[in-house]
């Protein structure tokens, strides 16, 4: 998967350097290329942003600047895989449609995607508009919080979108076993999980997980996950349809 980032603090994407996203560059199964926004500026101060049409707070990036960076990395990524592939356009924004574990695995079947951070009050409108005539454009939020800059949120997309690309975790399973994984898992929380040793401060590990019994431990992981989503965000727990809490669900 090649990902384009284009950003003013280009910088902040140092994290994918390291550990698990590091290591899925070095194999080539992520190919991350960050560019400087202000590359597309013409004018000394090198101005991304300026005062919002009908007055208000902040300032508002420009679509010129935007455009011709979009344009020309769009034209890079073209020229490097010598197609005329065209990228998935996503950009961060609080008034996106949510970010969840549904649309990372979209996205992780995506062979390019392009990521536009904002800084500001966002991006001129039109940028979008323009693009989403000729690419698959999503605005797109990770949460019910105003950030700084969309920068934290293409990390946070980046590394759940590279997590699930083949060869990225060493144990397949455990992205079956994710919280609102696809499947048993799906609109359920993780449970709680342990290792050695047995005993803690006085803590014990439960029963159940040292018995041996799979059928039994499947259960008790079922349950547990039941429980804390019930308590945690009862809301998923209305969205399993009725096929999906079987009887000893009920008793939970
Ligand atoms: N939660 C989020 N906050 C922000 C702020 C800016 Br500025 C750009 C994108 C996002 S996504």
């Amino acid at each position: 998967m090649r990902v384009d980032i284009i950003s003013i603090f280009p910088e902040y994407f140092a994290p994918l350097d390291v550990s698990l996203m590091g290591k899925a560059r070095e194999r080539g199964i992520l190919d991350i290329h960050l560019h400087q926004l202000r590359d597309w500026t013409h004018d000394v101060h090198k101005t991304v942003d300026d005062t919002p049409y009908g007055g208000g707070p902040g300032m508002v990036m420009k679509p010129e600047v935007w455009g011709e960076a979009v344009d020309a990395v769009i034209e890079d990524g073209r020229a490097a895989s010598g197609g005329d592939a065209l990228p998935r356009l996503i950009v961060p924004t609080p008034s996106g449609r949510p970010f969840t574990q549904e649309v990372a695995l979209e996205y992780a079947e995506e062979p390019w995607l392009l990521f536009a951070p904002a800084r500001y009050e966002g991006i001129d409108s039109r940028v979008v508009a323009e693009y989403g005539e000729r690419l698959r454009t999503d605005e797109v939020s990770i949460g019910d919080y105003v950030l700084a800059g969309g920068e934290a949120a293409v990390l946070v997309m980046v590394e759940a979108v590279g997590r699930l690309l083949p060869g990225v975790l060493g144990n397949a399973r455990s992205v079956a076993d994710d919280s609102f994984a696809p499947g048993d898992m799906a609109n359920l929380l993780e449970g709680p999980v342990y290792t050695k040793p047995p005993v803690w401060r006085g803590h014990e590990v439960p029963e159940v997980l040292l018995s041996g019994h799979h059928g039994r431990i499947a259960r008790w992981r079922r349950d547990e996950a039941l429980r804390r989503t019930l308590d945690r965000r009862p809301e998923l727990v209305a969205r399993l349809d009725r096929d999906g809490l079987d009887k000893h669900d009920r008793r939970v």
